[in-house]
């Protein structure tokens, strides 16, 4: 006899319900608050299932991991943010440069492990089920496992930071990355001191958060109407 294909404990409870909600909504992008405690495998290990877990367009599973923890790796990370940074600074004018030279963006040799994650665009060979026409979604599977980790992360109250300001080709010799292989992410994962209520870009005064309203639209002309009852829900 076959088993039984239907999922056991299939639905949330309000409860379970309320914690996914709270893991998206105390997720936050750590850089300065890193604690130098050990992640136990155990703990990494559940993170990286979640990872692992994220869907894929075919189902290809793009992604690898790479564990970073060599202190020296982490400072050639450290070096290659440090001169993309630099040039970085140089795109803002004015006002905005200055800010932008007090954000602190980056938590690469503070905490206690890297994460690279990276999208192998070959792996299971040229056409894939859902990437016929776009090419492009295999990178997207890769960055939902990104997410996945972050919010698996965040349920450990282990903090995250993605880390972009960084040239592909730096990465890839940093971590000894083939160049057919491409980087998605470099994540710097710890323990943390503590978790801001809100963005630390939101705080600093570099943007605000948009309001869900204002990116909430109905029909095919970008109407507003017949949708009140939404509407209210959306604050
Ligand atoms: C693709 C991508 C790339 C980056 C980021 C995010 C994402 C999605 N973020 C984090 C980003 O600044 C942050 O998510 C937003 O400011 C919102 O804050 P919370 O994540 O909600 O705390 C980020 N942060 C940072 O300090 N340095 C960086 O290089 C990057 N790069």
């Amino acid at each position: 006899m076959e088993a039984n294909p239907y999922q056991a404990d299939a639905e949330f409870t309000a409860a379970e319900r309320d914690s996914v909600y709270k893991c998206i909504f105390k997720r936050r992008d750590v850089r300065g608050q890193f604690l130098p405690d050990p992640i136990p495998d155990e703990v990494l290990g559940r993170i990286l299932k979640a990872a692992h877990h994220a869907p894929s367009v075919g189902f290809m599973q793009p992604w690898d991991f790479i564990v970073v923890r060599d202190p020296m790796v982490k400072r050639k990370v450290r070096d290659a943010f440090q001169t993309a940074n630099t040039e970085a600074a140089d795109m803002f004018e004015g006002d905005r440069q200055e800010t932008y030279r007090r954000l602190k963006l980056e938590g690469i040799v503070e905490a206690p492990v890297g994460i690279c994650v990276t999208c192998d665009r070959e792996r299971t060979g040229p056409v894939v089920v859902g990437r016929t026409h776009q090419r492009e979604m295999d990178l997207y599977s890769a960055v939902c496992a990104v997410q996945n980790l972050w919010l698996a992360a965040r349920a450990e109250n282990v903090g995250v930071g993605w880390v972009s300001i960084l040239r592909h080709a730096d990465l890839r010799e940093a971590l000894g990355i083939p160049a057919s292989i491409q980087t998605i992410a470099y994540l710097c994962v710890g323990y943390v001191s503590h978790f801001f209520q809100n963005p630390e870009l939101e705080a600093a005064g570099w943007l605000p958060r948009t309001p869900l309203r204002d990116v909430v639209w109905f029909d095919r002309w970008h109407g507003r109407t017949g949708e009140e009852t939404l509407l209210q829900q959306l604050g």
